[in-house]
């Protein structure tokens, strides 16, 4: 698939809600040529070290793959320091699958998004999601932080900010943002805690984006990454899928109140031939999103009269879709058609797409 559009993935949450244990998982499992940029501010380098330090790429190209910017919040410089460094990596973008910007939990997610639409770069990347972390120990005990003293401390100490934000205010913001929610230290929940904080999550944020546990980071990478290589990336998964529910066993003869710091997710593939409307496609996967609980959708479709085939990403509610040139090889209808990979936490999305298409097919 010759997407030449660069994913820019955000991970955005709290003070030690569990970013960098996430994305060192993702750069050593993620199997992809990942680009780093850190809003480091209080432990100015700890973050960026963890991340140098785990083995992602040969030592020679660690310093430009992972950028750390020191000056303060990261929605607050967007133009000095944010712009000028993404446009330094985009420089290379052919030598990576994608960049991930991890955000002090301090920053607003907004400027940063609007960031990415900026006239120099927007062309060269799509948002690839929003994900937050949610410390979930601490939202159990009834607070989105587990030391909302330092974060306050931090806060009201640091000149570079400038927006003072309340905590529930900030954390809204990062839920309402936020296209995948991840509750970290579900390792240390019970079953019903963590429906609490589930429940706590959509109350608060966006009730159609997915809320996952995870425990020390770890997650298949595909559902942050996206699916990234050609369509065989599914069989990969398929097979950590079957690793997965193997462990799941083996855990479930340990522990019977642990099952749900891990999940399983469905992966499958669609290729047909239809007449494609836009507007409907669009509708008909935003209704599916939460049905299925859909994570992810990655492909593309061939509408008639367009010279062009509609590329679609999706994570979770967030729609991105852009005409480009398949590549030469790429599978091509007759006519019109769709060819989608597809990650989801229940059965029945090929069948419910099939229907979908088939039923708007029909009216028309
Ligand atoms: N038990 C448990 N500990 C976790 C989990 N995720 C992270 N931790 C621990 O929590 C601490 C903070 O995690 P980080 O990944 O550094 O959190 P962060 O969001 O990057 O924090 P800052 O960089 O300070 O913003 C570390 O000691 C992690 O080992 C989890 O799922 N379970």
């Amino acid at each position: 698939m010759s997407a030449n559009r660069l994913p820019v993935t955000v991970v955005t949450g709290f003070l030690g809600s569990g970013k960098t244990t996430l994305l060192r998982h993702l750069l050593r499992e993620g199997n992809q040529r990942l680009a780093v940029v850190v809003n480091e501010f209080g432990t100015v380098g700890l973050d960026g070290d963890l991340l140098k330090n785990c083995g992602l790429c040969p030592d020679d190209e660690v310093d430009e793959r992972i950028v750390e910017l020191n000056n303060g919040c990261l929605c607050c410089t967007v133009q000095e320091d944010f712009l000028p460094a993404m446009e330094a990596l985009l420089l290379r973008s052919n030598q990576l699958d994608g960049i991930i910007i991890e955000t002090s939990g301090l920053a607003l997610p907004k400027p940063l998004l609007q960031a990415l639409n900026w006239p120099a770069i927007r062309n060269k990347v799509f948002i690839n999601g929003v994900v937050t972390l949610v410390d979930g120990y601490a939202l159990s005990n009834g607070s989105p932080v587990s030391d909302l003293k330092s974060i306050n401390e931090q806060m009201t100490n640091d000149n570079s900010i400038d927006h003072i934000t309340p905590i529930d205010e900030l954390f809204r913001d990062q839920l309402i943002s936020a296209d995948l929610v991840l509750v970290s230290r579900s390792d240390l929940l019970s079953a019903k805690d963590f429906l609490f904080v589930e429940e706590e999550v959509k109350k608060r944020g966006n009730s159609n984006a997915n809320v996952l546990p995870i425990s020390n980071g770890i997650i298949e990478p595909s559902v942050i990454l996206g699916l990234c290589k050609e369509q065989n990336n599914i069989y990969r998964l398929d097979q950590n899928n079957q690793n997965q529910n193997q462990n799941q066993n083996h855990d479930h003869d340990h522990d019977h109140d642990h099952d749900h710091d891990h999940v399983d997710v469905i992966s499958d593939h669609l290729r047909m031939e239809t007449p494609i409307d836009q507007d409907v496609l669009r509708e008909m996967f935003l209704r599916l999103v939460p049905e299925y609980q859909i994570l992810r959708v990655k492909g593309k479709c061939w509408i008639e009269g367009k010279a062009l085939p509609l590329q679609i990403q999706m994570v979770g509610p967030r729609f991105n879709s852009w005409f480009e040139a398949a590549n030469e090889n790429a599978w091509q209808p007759r006519q019109s058609g769709i060819d989608i990979v597809f990650l989801s936490l229940r059965e029945g999305v090929k069948e419910a797409v099939v229907n979908s298409l088939c039923i708007s097919t029909r009216i028309k």
